[in-house]
């Protein structure tokens, strides 16, 4: 299989897919197209189906089959060596950790190497001294160099997240698939990490990230889709999408959304609710 991204591609094309968990349909005939460079933020109740979206695209699920043109084109392919799309893809999501620290022995280090293989593992052979130097520089970047010796699998949530995310960035992907990615971080982590982000995305890595939080769309994220029960809710720039009235019919809550300086926060209808610092881990 040619395992070559077209470079004219969109990052991701959606039509009319569907897809099930167990006999159940969670994502209904989507059509969603996502540009390279248009950073992009995904947002929507629990179990609206923004992971299953994800998996669909680092094809971990795949759509249900039908007739006509294929139902997902990633970098402009429907068909990919699943390892070959994965080491153009960085990718945070709680499966990825879970994976990662089920993995016998595995170092902060070797966490963030096997990024270069899309695998859970370290190939004896494989690492060359350009890719330790780059991992070094990811963890470093993390703020978690001191834990490139450490056995993942005895690290705090947050310290984890932390050599995921640098795992995700060593291997400088085109893109960045974010699913929930601030989960465990302390708040100095987070902002740190939402810093690493702005810079990845104009330097020109293209972000999707799925959050519960508007507090991490950042200023260069120009496009926000709601989802709801398996469908787009809302599309458009983050001003036209993330309005009070539309948050509060998404979640079903009176819920009053904050724009000042480029970042977003979201209240309650009664002001002293503030859902920012409530964050559920
Ligand atoms: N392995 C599974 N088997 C059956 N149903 C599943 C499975 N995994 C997820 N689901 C269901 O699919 C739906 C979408 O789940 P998904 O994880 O995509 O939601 P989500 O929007 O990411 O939710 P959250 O915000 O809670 O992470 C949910 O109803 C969930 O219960």
């Amino acid at each position: 299989m040619n395992d070559t991204a077209d470079p004219g591609a969109p990052l991701i094309e959606l039509e009319r897919a569907t897809v099930c968990r167990g006999a159940v349909p969670v994502l209904h005939e989507l059509d969603l197209r996502i540009d390279r460079r248009r950073h992009t933020a995904i947002l929507g109740p629990n179990g609206c189906g923004k992971s299953t979206l994800v998996k669909l695209v680092t094809r971990e699920l795949y759509p249900v089959a039908r007739e006509g043109a294929a139902p997902v084109r990633v970098l402009g392919r429907s068909r990919w060596d699943v390892f070959a799309l994965r080491s153009l893809l960085g990718v945070v999501a709680p499966d990825l950790q879970r994976d990662l620290l089920r993995a016998p022995g595995l170092t902060g280090e070797d966490a963030v190497l096997s990024g270069f293989f899309a695998a859970q593992r370290v190939p004896a052979d494989g690492v060359d001294a350009a890719m330790r130097e780059r991992a070094a520089a990811a963890l470093a970047q993390c703020d978690a160099a001191h834990l490139a010796a450490r056995p993942i699998a005895e690290l705090s949530t947050g310290e984890t997240r932390r050599v995921l995310i640098a795992r995700a960035i060593a291997h400088r992907p085109q893109a960045l698939l974010l699913d929930e990615p601030t989960t465990g971080l302390d708040v100095a982590a987070q902002a740190h990490f939402l810093a690493t982000l702005r810079r990845l995305a104009r330097a020109g890595t293209t972000l999707v990230l799925v959050t519960h939080h508007v507090e991490e769309i950042v200023p260069e994220i120009d496009r926000v889709i709601l989802l709801r029960g398996g469908r787009v809710f809302a599309d458009g720039a983050p001003a036209q999408v993330l309005t009070s009235a539309r948050l509060s019919a998404l979640y079903g809550l009176p819920l009053r959304v904050e724009h000042d300086g480029g970042g977003w926060r979201l209240a309650g209808a009664d002001p002293n609710v503030s859902f920012s610092t409530a964050r559920e881990h």
